[in-house]
């Protein structure tokens, strides 16, 4: 598989304080890991390092390279990577239509603003995700009328629309009850059968499909375990991770911990 990341020594700093410490992390594209960690140990700043929106200090030994590339121009990365959190892309995301949201993908834009040229070909595309992803019934729908199932939908759909070859998910179920956190779990299983790489980060120990064999564990701005899924998702890991006592239970390739 060819590299989607390779950093090497990076340390990074949000304000005055250095929040991710001598990160050395190899990711292969089309991989599927997950991403575990107490609050604050520096998950988002990780994948905000792979988006370049974060930049590691610069530092004898520091290394950085996305998709085999030390420079990137931001536009054209972000097309490469699909990036979805809890939140909306922008308070304009409210007022676009499932259709439009889709195709606001391909400027890595909040919505469509008038200026932006829109192909026919990006329209055939947009409507092909809208289908991929279950959701032609929101084509009109506007965003900031959808539930915060149907919107996650909606915005993983805008981050596959320039044919990402990475997802990034932050916290993707928060906030979605049990019915919209299954079909977010299925949708995700369905694309990473697809061949799409996924890298999850989250708390919800359920939400870490069975394609995902890798887990990486961090603490305080450091990985501190990065290996197998069997190996790491074990409760005694689990406990001393999150420093609270873990049961954990596996079944049909999911895990739950509580
Ligand atoms: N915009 C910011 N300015 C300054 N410090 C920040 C900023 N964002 C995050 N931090 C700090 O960086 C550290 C890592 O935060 P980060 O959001 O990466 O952690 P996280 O593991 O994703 O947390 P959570 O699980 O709560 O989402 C924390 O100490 C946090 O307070």
């Amino acid at each position: 598989m060819l590299p989607f990341l390779h950093l090497e020594h990076v340390n990074v700093a949000r304000g005055d304080t250095v929040v991710l410490h001598d990160i050395n992390l190899s990711i292969q594209r089309g991989e599927h890991l997950a991403i575990l960690g107490p609050n604050g140990c520096g998950k988002s700043t990780l994948i905000k390092t792979m988006t370049c929106e974060c930049y590691p200090l610069v530092q004898p030994g520091t290394r950085v390279s996305i998709f085999g590339r030390e420079r990137w121009d931001l536009t054209e990365l972000k097309k490469k990577l699909g990036v979805v959190s809890a939140e909306l892309p922008g308070k304009q995301t409210r007022r676009t239509t499932g259709f439009d949201a889709i195709l606001s993908g391909f400027f890595s834009s909040s919505t469509l603003w008038p200026n932006l040229t829109i192909t026919p070909e990006m329209k055939d595309r947009a409507n092909e995700v809208l289908e991929q992803i279950d959701a032609l019934s929101l084509r009109n729908k506007e965003v900031g009328e959808m539930s915060a199932g149907q919107q996650r939908r909606i915005m993983i759909g805008r981050a596959l629309v320039g044919s990402a070859d990475m997802l990034l998910l932050d916290e993707p179920s928060n906030a979605l009850d049990l019915s919209a956190q299954r079909d977010l779990r299925l949708l995700l299983q369905r694309l990473a059968c697809q061949g799409t790489g996924i890298l999850l980060i989250t708390h919800l120990i359920a939400d870490i499909l069975p394609e995902m064999n890798r887990v990486l564990m961090m603490r305080e701005g450091r990985i501190v375990a990065d290996g197998p899924k069997e190996q790491l998702l074990t409760a005694s890991r689990l406990s001393s991770l999150f420093e609270t006592e873990v049961q954990l239970h596996q079944r049909d390739g999911f895990y739950h911990a509580w």
